[in-house]
């Protein structure tokens, strides 16, 4: 396989002052990532998930460069991040969902602008890529607003567009669609996979989102302790953790617990009950019978959490 990523035995690891007693304070390590090893093949979109402090982010900044790894190999395009931070930061572009790379007060033009020349991008090359971004990104009635008055949902498409610009042939993701709404997440998730499909652009994305994963990525990997846990399938993971949506139904009144096959009731209050059932399975089944059998007003399905998935993938592997 074409390693455009790879990661052997990488580890970083964290000196901490931590408060031990009343005005004592120790020295400790925390691992954050330990002794990972995988490969990202060129044109890949890949998942990389797990909890809240699991080493995702430690993980995207020694591949960026920003921290150097405390062990091991780690290799992008043939270059050592921590080493050749400048030469690589050509080849990759990257998109942090929380913090912003626009320049807040300018009008969001004006941030391309000085990408454009941080980049020392070629003028025909930037013209023809702006040209395209701005359109499939939907940004053209915006170029001259101030980034602080763009919506969530503008912004996170200005800043892929920024990320872009100089056409990174890697592009790392971390949480894109983060307080997005509906209509939002799915413009970013299209575009994403119109990017990966037309320009083979690999991509690594982080995600509390699993539909994010469902709908963009074939392969997905699970840290957890700064361990991978699980390399594959997002269908291998939901087996692996067996993992349920909820299917969230108001009736007219309250009722006893409903009655419906392949689904169980997991809470009732007053009117309205919770219904768990697999993953893998179409809910329309269980709604049908639900329609049919009972006083139905209203009900909405809810997708399984990273977390939850995660959870009870160790429940499992713990029993087995
Ligand atoms: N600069 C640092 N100094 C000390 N400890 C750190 C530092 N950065 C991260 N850590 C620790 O390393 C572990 C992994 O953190 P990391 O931010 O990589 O997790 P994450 O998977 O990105 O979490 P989240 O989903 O919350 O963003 C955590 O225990 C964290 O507290």
């Amino acid at each position: 396989m074409d390693g455009f990523i790879t990661l052997d035995e990488v580890e970083k690891v964290f000196s901490v002052r931590r408060k031990t007693g009343f005005l004592r304070r120790e020295r400790q390590e925390v691992r954050a990532v330990d002794s990972l090893s995988f490969t990202v093949a060129r044109g890949e979109m890949v998942g990389y998930i797990g909890p809240n402090g699991a080493g995702k982010s430690t993980t995207i900044k020694m591949l960026t460069g920003i921290l150097t790894p405390s062990g091991g190999r780690l290799r992008v395009a043939g270059i050592d991040p921590s080493r050749e931070r400048s030469r690589l930061a050509h080849r990759i572009g990257v998109v942090f969902g929380q913090r912003t790379t626009l320049w807040w007060d300018l009008p969001l033009i004006d941030s391309y602008r000085l990408t454009h020349r941080m980049y020392r991008i070629p003028n025909a090359r930037y013209r023809e890529n702006l040209d395209r971004l701005v359109e499939l990104l939907e940004l053209r009635t915006l170029l001259d607003t101030p980034v602080r008055q763009l919506s969530l949902g503008q912004r996170m498409r200005g800043d892929i567009a920024a990320a872009l610009l100089h056409d990174p042939e890697v592009l790392y993701l971390d949480e894109p669609t983060i307080g997005l709404d509906v209509v939002s997440k799915a413009k970013v998730r299209g575009f994403l996979r119109e990017l990966n499909a037309a320009q083979g652009t690999t991509v690594l994305l982080t995600t509390h989102d699993l539909q994010d994963i469902e709908q963009l990525c074939s392969r997905v990997m699970v840290i957890d302790h700064g361990r991978l846990m699980y390399d594959g399938p997002l269908t291998g993971l939901h087996e692996a953790g067996e993992s349920e949506r909820t299917l969230v139904v108001d009736l007219e009144r309250e009722l006893p617990p409903v009655e419906v096959p392949s689904a169980r009731v997991v809470r009732v209050e007053g009117p309205r009950q919770w219904l768990a059932f697999p993953a893998g399975q179409s809910a329309a089944p269980v709604v049908a019978r639900l329609a049919a059998e009972y006083p139905l007003v209203d009900l909405s399905v809810r997708e399984p959490d990273i977390e939850a998935v995660i959870a009870k993938m160790y429940a499992e592997r713990a029993v087995s």
